[in-house]
C-alpha cells in the first residue's frame, strides 16, 4: 500500500491551515501515523517500516516552523519496533495514542500552572490562538477568577476570531481589537498571553507574525508577556545552533489578485511567524513549570540530551 488517503488529507489540511496551531498539528500528525500503520499491508518488516517513514516526510514537509510537527513524528518512529508486521504495527498504534494522551495531560498541567499567574479581575492580551494560551485561562475560570480577554485579530488570517469564540465559550467577556490597536490597548491590560511554534534554546519564542512587536511594546508599557508552551514546542536542533526556519505563506493571504492587479506593480511579503527574543519574554509556561527564557535549554537538555536524528529519513539519508 501507498500512502493512507487520511496521510494525505491531513498534510494537506495542514498545508492550507484547516488543521493549524502547534499542538493540533502535533496530533493530527501522530493520528495520521496510527492510520497508516493500521491499514498498512506491508508484507515485510522492511516494507512495513519505509511506509511509515514515507508517511512521515510527507507530513513533515507541509509547514516548516511548528516543531511539534517534527517532534510528534519523532517520538512516534522512535518506538516503532518489532521483528515482524503485526509487532511494528502495534508499536506505532501504542506510540500515537501515547502521544496523544501525553499532549491532553500536558495541556492541562501547563493550564494549571499558568492558571497561577492569573488573578482574578486579570486582564490578558492575546495574540493568534493557542490553545496552550487558551488552557490557562480556562483553568483560571475554573477556579473561579474573572478574567476578561483584549483579543488580536490577527491579520491574515483571523486566528483571533477563533480565540474570541472560545473565551465566550468559557464565559470570558471578550474585546476584539485590530493588530494595530494593541499598543493603545495594552494600558488595560494585565498580561500578555501568547502561545508558541517553537522555542529556540536561547529562550527566543517562535510564534505568529506580530508577536515579537506585541512584546517589545509590552515590555515598553511594563506589561508581563507569558508564553505558555509544552515541552514539544522546544526545538531539540536550536541547541547545536540550527536556527527555525520561518514559513513564508501565499501572497493572497495578504492581498487577492484583482486588488493587486488595481494597485499596480507590488511586491507582497507574507511571513507567517516572527522571533521575540528572549529579553522581552517575562516567563515560559510548561507542563513542567514555569522558566525564564534563558534557563529552558536546561530543560530542552533534559529531554533532548539523547540527540535529534530524523528517523523518516532513510537510513542511507541520516
Ligand atoms: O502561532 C500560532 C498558530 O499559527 P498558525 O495559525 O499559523 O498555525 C499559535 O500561537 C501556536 O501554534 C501555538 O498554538 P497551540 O498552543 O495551540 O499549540
Amino acid at each position: 500500500m501507498d500512502r493512507h488517503p487520511t496521510v494525505e488529507a491531513t498534510a494537506e489540511d495542514i498545508a492550507s491551515m484547516e488543521i493549524r496551531g502547534a499542538a493540533t498539528i502535533g496530533a493530527a500528525a501522530a493520528a495520521a501515523l496510527r492510520e497508516q500503520a493500521e491499514s498498512s499491508d506491508a508484507e515485510t518488516p522492511e516494507a512495513f517500516r519505509a511506509e511509515l517513514r514515507a508517511a512521515a516526510r510527507r507530513l513533515h514537509e507541509t509547514r516548516p516552523t511548528a516543531v511539534s510537527l517534527p517532534n510528534s513524528l519523532r517520538y512516534v518512529l522512535r518506538r516503532m519496533d518489532g521483528t515482524d508486521v503485526p509487532a511494528l504495527r502495534s508499536s506505532v498504534v501504542d506510540a500515537a495514542t501515547a502521544f496523544e494522551v501525553r499532549l491532553d495531560r500536558a495541556q492541562s498541567q501547563l493550564g494549571a500552572i499558568g492558571a497561577n499567574r492569573l488573578q482574578d479581575g486579570d486582564v490578558v492580551m492575546t495574540h493568534c490562538h493557542s490553545t496552550d494560551a487558551l488552557a490557562c485561562v480556562e483553568a483560571a475560570v475554573e477556579q473561579g477568577k474573572h478574567v476578561e480577554a483584549i483579543v488580536k485579530e490577527t491579520r491574515p488570517r483571523l486566528q483571533g476570531h477563533i480565540t474570541a469564540r472560545q473565551l465566550r465559550e468559557m464565559g470570558v467577556p471578550v474585546t476584539l481589537i485590530v493588530d494595530n490597536a494593541a499598543r493603545r490597548y495594552l494600558d488595560d491590560a494585565d498580561h500578555v498571553l501568547v502561545g508558541a511554534d517553537a522555542i529556540a534554546a536561547d529562550g527566543s519564542v517562535i510564534n505568529k507574525i506580530g508577536t515579537s512587536g506585541l512584546a517589545v511594546n509590552a515590555r515598553e508599557r511594563g506589561v508581563p508577556i507569558v508564553v505558555a508552551a509544552q515541552t514539544i514546542k522546544l526545538h531539540p536542533a536550536t541547541m547545536t545552533g540550527h536556527t527555525v526556519e520561518i514559513e513564508m505563506r501565499d501572497e493572497r493571504e495578504v492581498v487577492d489578485d484583482e486588488e493587486r492587479a488595481t494597485i499596480g506593480g507590488i511586491e507582497v511579503e507574507n511571513p507567517a511567524f516572527d522571533v521575540t527574543p528572549p529579553r522581552y519574554v517575562d516567563a515560559i509556561v510548561t507542563e513542567s513549570g514555569q522558566f525564564p527564557p534563558e534557563s529552558i535549554v536546561t530543560l530542552m537538555r533534559e529531554l533532548f540530551g539523547d540527540g535529534v536524528a530524523d528517523p523518516w529519513l532513510d537510513p542511507e539519508e541520516r
